[in-house]
C-alpha cells in the first residue's frame, strides 16, 4: 500500500481579534478526528469563561520560566506583557500519531517553529478591514480600551511580517473561512514534496513488478 503523506504541522497566526480562536473552535467541532489543536501555556489571566487546560494552561511567571528552563516548550514569545509558549510533548505525540497539528500562535513563535520544522504550513488570518478588526476587539468585550490599543499597535507591527506566511485567510463570513482553512490543509497533503516516501515506494513496486515477467 502506498502511504498517504504524514501529519502536517500548521501554524495559524493573525491579529488579535481577527477570529483565529473562533475559526479553530469551528474547525475542531467539524473535523475533530483530523486535527489536533495544541494548547499553549500563558502567563495572561483567564478571561471569563476560559478554563485552565482548555483554552490555555494558565501559569504564573515563575512556572512559565521553569518550563523554559526545563526545555518543555517548542517556542515561546512575549506578547503585550505576557509570555505564551507551545508545550513540546503534545505536538510530538500527535505528529507521531499521524495527526495534523495546529498551533494558534503569534508571528515571532511562527518564525521559530518554521526554523525548527521547515515543513510547517504557515497561515495568516486577517479580518476584511482594520475598522472591522477594532469593532471585533471592542465587541468581544474581554479587554479594556488601553489593552485593545496595545493590541492594535501590535497588529501594525505584525502586518509587516505577513510575507513570511504561505497563505492569507480573510475571515469575512465565518463558515466559508473555516472551509477555506480546511481545504488548504487538505490540499497540502497532495504536495509532491510531502509524498517523497510514497513516490519512492511506488518506484520500488513498479521496478519489482516489471521484472516479474
Ligand atoms: N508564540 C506564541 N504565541 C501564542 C501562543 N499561544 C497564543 N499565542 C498568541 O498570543 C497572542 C495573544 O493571545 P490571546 O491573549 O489569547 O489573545 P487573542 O489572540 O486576542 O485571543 C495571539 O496572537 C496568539 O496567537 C504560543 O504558544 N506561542
Ligand atoms: N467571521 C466573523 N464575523 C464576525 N465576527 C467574528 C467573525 N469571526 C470572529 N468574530 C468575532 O470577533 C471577535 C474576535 O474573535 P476571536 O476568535 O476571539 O479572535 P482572535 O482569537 O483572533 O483574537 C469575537 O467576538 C468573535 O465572535
Amino acid at each position: 500500500m502506498i502511504q498517504k503523506s504524514k501529519g502536517i504541522l500548521i501554524v495559524l497566526s493573525g491579529f488579535s481579534g481577527s477570529g483565529k480562536g473562533t475559526i479553530m473552535k469551528e474547525l475542531m467541532k467539524k473535523y475533530s478526528d483530523q486535527y489536533a489543536l495544541s494548547i499553549s501555556a500563558t502567563t495572561r489571566s483567564p478571561r471569563p469563561g476560559e478554563t485552565d487546560g482548555v483554552e490555555y494552561f494558565f501559569r504564573t511567571k515563575e512556572q512559565f520560566e521553569k518550563m523554559i528552563a526545563d526545555d518543555e516548550l517548542i517556542e515561546y514569545a512575549k506578547y503585550v506583557d505576557n509570555y505564551y509558549g507551545t508545550p513540546k510533548a503534545y505536538v510530538e505525540e500527535q505528529l507521531a500519531a499521524g495527526k495534523d497539528v495546529i498551533l494558534e500562535i503569534e508571528i515571532q513563535g511562527a518564525l521559530k517553529v518554521k526554523e525548527k520544522f521547515p515543513d510547517t504550513l504557515l497561515m495568516f488570518v486577517t479580518p476584511p478591514s482594520a475598522e472591522e478588526l477594532k469593532s471585533r476587539l471592542v465587541g468581544r468585550g474581554t479587554e479594556e480600551m488601553s489593552v485593545i490599543e496595545s493590541r492594535l499597535s501590535r497588529a501594525v507591527e505584525e502586518a509587516q511580517g505577513i510575507e513570511a506566511y504561505d497563505y492569507l485567510i480573510v475571515n469575512d463570513k465565518l463558515d466559508a473561512c473555516v472551509e477555506e482553512v480546511h481545504s488548504i490543509i487538505h490540499n497540502e497533503h497532495f504536495r509532491v514534496s510531502r509524498n517523497l516516501s510514497a513516490i519512492s515506494d511506488m518506484r520500488h513496486q513498479l521496478t519489482a513488478f516489471s521484472k516479474k515477467d
